[in-house]
């Protein structure tokens, strides 16, 4: 009988140590607890121990309320394996440092070898509403810069919102420390970010046992089609037969990821559950797409990206960048910074032969005459938007007819060239002097 692992995310400080100890009190099973932390000192291991009575030792220890926790360094899939050969216990909650993206961590447990002796039941997102409510929900505040995480790559708040978007239950804690009106907010925009997952919101991270550990399987294919984002741009792509104002687009097929996910999808029904609908647009909550089959010009486009309006709270998907002809780059804005980083190649890049080749394992890819499959397609969610508004503002960043026929290589061009490679603009600085690129 394989054990079910529920992986627990959350921001530093969120409350995860707080549910933890909660419920390895209130535990009716024997549960091993992971803690995957980063950084020299492992402090939340020093808590769960102050509260469970631990004894640590150099590699993984198991303890009489089963309580374990594994020394930093080594490969989670190693320890997790090590820990069901060498202890017994009914269920494992791996606790993701508070910078961790869960989906790497889960997919260990659906396609890597802890697969064998593990079934993951469930990711658990735990939001501190107060911060979560000044950073994304609140309508009048000023954006405030999250700066990047602690790899000095990645903004917070974007690895903050991928958190909420990979996930099957959301826990709001710290509800105390805001009021109704607000906590209703927090629980709308949450919904729209992440509408797949269920939603309950406490103080103190309680939270009953049954609904932390009793989740059904957890269905890695859906929570990667889950997030609001996606939905937003695989249900454009489904139903709407948008006009492409410049004439280079008959074709709609379906939303494609290039390399984005460098995963191949097990379950071709993905995401088949949830509903491409809009979350109702309470709280002047909405969520749009955009789509366009031409290249933003490199200048005009980061110039809108520092200066996005403030209830953009996220932004994500594929652009077509002038300049950059082979790479399909994909744009992630959240909170006030968006991140352009370089996840594949357009397929229309690839010679024909190859191009056929991909054509046919994807026969759902949207291809344009002209220009294939590169096109620029991105979702936006936010509050109170001016959404015609918006819209024209990023029509202005396309080529227009005479640039169309420019040497696009002339331009000065911020934008990524190696796979992988990122590069973060900041909204925040628009007020400042000078230009970072
Ligand atoms: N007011 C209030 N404080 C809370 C609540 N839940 C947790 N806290 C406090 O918030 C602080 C952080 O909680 P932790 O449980 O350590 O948070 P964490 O997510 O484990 O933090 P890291 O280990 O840093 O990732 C602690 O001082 C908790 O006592 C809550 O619902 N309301």
């Amino acid at each position: 009988m394989s054990v079910p692992v529920t992986i627990l995310c959350g921001e530093l400080g969120a409350g995860k140590t707080t549910l933890l100890s909660g419920l390895l009190e209130s535990a009716d099973r024997d549960i091993a607890v992971l803690v995957n932390d980063v950084g020299e000192v492992n402090v939340d291991a020093d808590l769960v121990e102050a509260r469970t009575d631990l004894e640590t030792g150099d590699e993984v220890v198991a303890l009489e309320n089963g309580c374990i926790c594994c020394s930093l360094g080594g490969d989670l899939s190693r320890a997790v394996i090590q820990l069901w050969k060498e202890a017994e216990f009914d269920h494992l909650v791996v606790e993701a440092s508070g910078v961790g993206e869960p989906e790497p961590i889960a997919q260990q447990f659906v396609r890597g070898p802890a697969g064998g002796p593990y079934d993951l039941a469930a990711v658990v997102t735990v939001v501190d509403a107060r911060r979560f409510y000044d950073r994304f929900a609140d309508a009048d505040g000023t954006p405030v810069r999250q700066g990047p995480d602690e790899t000095g790559t990645r903004p917070i708040a974007d690895l903050l919102l991928e958190q909420v978007e990979f996930c099957d239950l959301l826990v709001v804690n710290k509800c105390d420390l805001v009021d109704e009106a607000e906590r209703d907010r927090v629980v709308a925009l949450l919904e729209a970010l992440q509408p797949g997952a269920e939603i309950v919101t406490t103080e103190h991270g309680a939270v009953d046992l049954e609904t932390l550990l009793d989740g059904d399987y957890f269905d890695f294919s859906a929570a990667r089609e889950s997030a609001g984002w996606k939905q937003a741009i695989e249900s454009d792509a489904d139903d709407h037969d948008e006009t492409d104002e410049h004439g280079h687009d008959e074709e709609h097929a379906h939303g494609h990821e290039h390399g984005e996910d460098h995963e191949h999808d097990d379950d071709p029904d993905h995401g088949g559950e949830h509903d491409h609908e809009h979350p109702p647009e309470r709280y002047g909550i909405e969520v749009e797409s955009y789509h366009r089959r031409r290249p933003f010009h490199p200048d005009r486009f980061a110039s809108l990206l520092r200066s996005l309006p403030d209830g953009l709270v996220r932004a994500k998907g594929l652009t077509w960048i002038a300049g950059r002809e082979k790479q399909a780059i994909t744009t992630s804005f959240a909170g006030t910074e968006t991140t352009l980083e370089v996840t594949g190649r357009w397929i229309a890049s690839f010679s024909e032969e190859r191009q056929e080749t991909f054509r046919q394992g994807q026969p759902d890819l949207s291809w344009g005459e002209e220009w294939g499959d590169r096109e620029n397609r991105l979702a936006l969610i936010g509050r109170n938007l001016e959404w015609d508004a918006l819209e024209s503002r990023l029509d202005d960043c396309l080529l227009t007819d005479s640039e169309m026929e420019d040497d696009w290589d002339s331009y000065e061009n911020p934008a990524p060239t190696a796979m992988g490679e990122t590069v973060t603009i900041s909204g925040a600085e628009r007020t400042t002097e000078g230009d970072r690129e």
